[in-house]
């Protein structure tokens, strides 16, 4: 099935942008709301879509209408769309399922048309200027019919989901909460206990200068929003807990290996214990922990080939010092390369950083020479 023709995105922040753009390069007719009027003109402004004002003005204008707010608003959003009928069929967002199910069956809402949704696609920066066009190349998307939702609405939403891009997984949405409790919800607090031990006070005096990728890995997604996050987890409350309460086991258990009894870390140890190095037992149970770990990263699907992604990157190691990337931009502008998106990969204090340009794949080769030729090294 084609993609529907005609779209309404209601909440045209990071996901809901992102998937306007992705919909408008398929052809299809975007309308963009926002309850904040800015959000919905920027998107516009990024080439999303075409802003409705009112939902109460655009009585049939889409075929599809996608609610891309927090969770928590998700059911009243539907019941006002509905109540305007500005659309036949209803999808969602929202990183949990359960609770705006419940709100827009408690509201009283038509559920034949609606056909609650979540993409496994996302970023740790919100707004529309983060939106990305190919956020959802490649990635799960989750679609959790209910009993009522009719196969039409499904039909038509699986479609949208595929031109976006994605692959859609049926599931149910309490299933659903279980497993996302796992595999996103339990990570992104993992991700913020760690992060939140680099607070100033912790930190003893440059140590944050030794930060290499490992670091940058294990906490990105602890910089996401904490309102929409606080709202995640504690409309996954429970679910989440189990799985941050067996984490939390398996690091008592490490931190007790350890740390052998009567030895606190730093202290010499005492005469007679293993020296450093020497195999016992608690190295026994720490290495069980990472060879558990890392038979469990080898089971992430696409871990290893990576996601799919529109554009190529280009890596560009650059100076640190003013007007460096406006001379990069010029040569890459002089060699004809339109840079698509740029992420810089630099660690204070030191004298240069890498730069990440994204442009298309038959554009990569001219610009790794218009790199070279700047004097720029670059990895090929
Ligand atoms: N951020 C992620 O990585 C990610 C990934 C998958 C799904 N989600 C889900 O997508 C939804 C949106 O998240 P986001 O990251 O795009 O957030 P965002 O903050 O970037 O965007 C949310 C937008 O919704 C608007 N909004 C708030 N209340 C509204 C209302 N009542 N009516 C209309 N618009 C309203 C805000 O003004 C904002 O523009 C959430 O439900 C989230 O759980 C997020
Ligand atoms: O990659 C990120 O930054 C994300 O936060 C994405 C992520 C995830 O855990 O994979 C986070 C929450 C969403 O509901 C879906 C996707």
């Amino acid at each position: 099935m084609a993609a529907p023709a005609r779209v309404l995105v209601r909440g045209t922040g990071l996901i809901g942008t992102s998937l306007a753009l992705a919909l408008r390069d398929k052809g299809t007719e975007v309308f963009l709301s926002d309850a904040d009027p800015a959000a919905a003109r920027l998107a516009a402004d990024l080439g999303a879509g075409t802003v409705l004002p009112d939902l109460r003005d655009g009585k049939g204008i889409a075929d599809v209408a996608v609610l891309a707010m927090p969770p928590a608003l998700v059911g009243e959003e539907l019941s006002f769309a509905q109540e305007c009928a500005v659309a036949d069929l209803y999808t969602d967002v929202a990183s949990v399922k359960v609770l705006p199910v419940a709100r827009a069956r408690a509201l009283g809402c038509d559920l034949e048309s609606f056909v609650p949704g979540h993409p496994l696609a996302g970023r740790e920066r919100h707004g529309p200027a983060a939106a990305q066009a190919d956020l959802f190349l490649g990635r799960t998307w989750a679609l959790c019919p209910l009993p009522e939702t009719s196969p039409h609405a499904m039909d038509v939403v699986t479609a949208l989901v595929v031109a976006a891009g994605a692959d859609p997984v049926v599931t149910e949405a309490a299933t659903h909460d279980r497993w996302v409790a796992l595999v996103s919800h339990a990570p992104h607090l993992v991700a913020t206990a760690m992060a939140a031990r680099l607070a100033p006070a912790d930190i003893p005096g440059d140590a944050l200068r030794l930060a290499g990728q490992g670091l940058r890995d294990v906490t990105r997604v602890a910089a996401g929003d904490s309102a929409l996050w606080a709202q995640i987890l504690s409309a996954n409350a429970g679910p989440v807990a189990e799985v941050v309460a067996a984490v939390a086991q398996d690091l008592a258990e490490v931190a007790r290996l350890l740390a052998p009894s009567g030895h606190t870390p730093g202290d010499v140890p005492p005469s007679g214990a293993p020296v450093a190095g020497e195999p016992t037992n608690e190295a026994a149970g720490v290495t069980a922990l990472l060879d558990r770990g890392r038979a469990g990263v080898g089971r992430i699907p696409g871990k290893h080939g990576g996601q799919p992604r529109k554009f190529t990157v280009v890596q560009v190691v650059i100076a640190d010092r003013p007007g460096e990337l406006a001379r990069l931009f010029n040569a890459a502008g002089a060699a004809g390369v339109n840079i698509e998106d740029i992420r810089l990969e630099h660690s204070p204090g030191l004298p240069v950083g890498v730069a990440e340009l994204s442009v298309r794949p038959d554009q990569a080769a001219t610009l790794l020479d218009a790199m070279e030729d700047g004097g720029w090294p670059v990895r090929r």
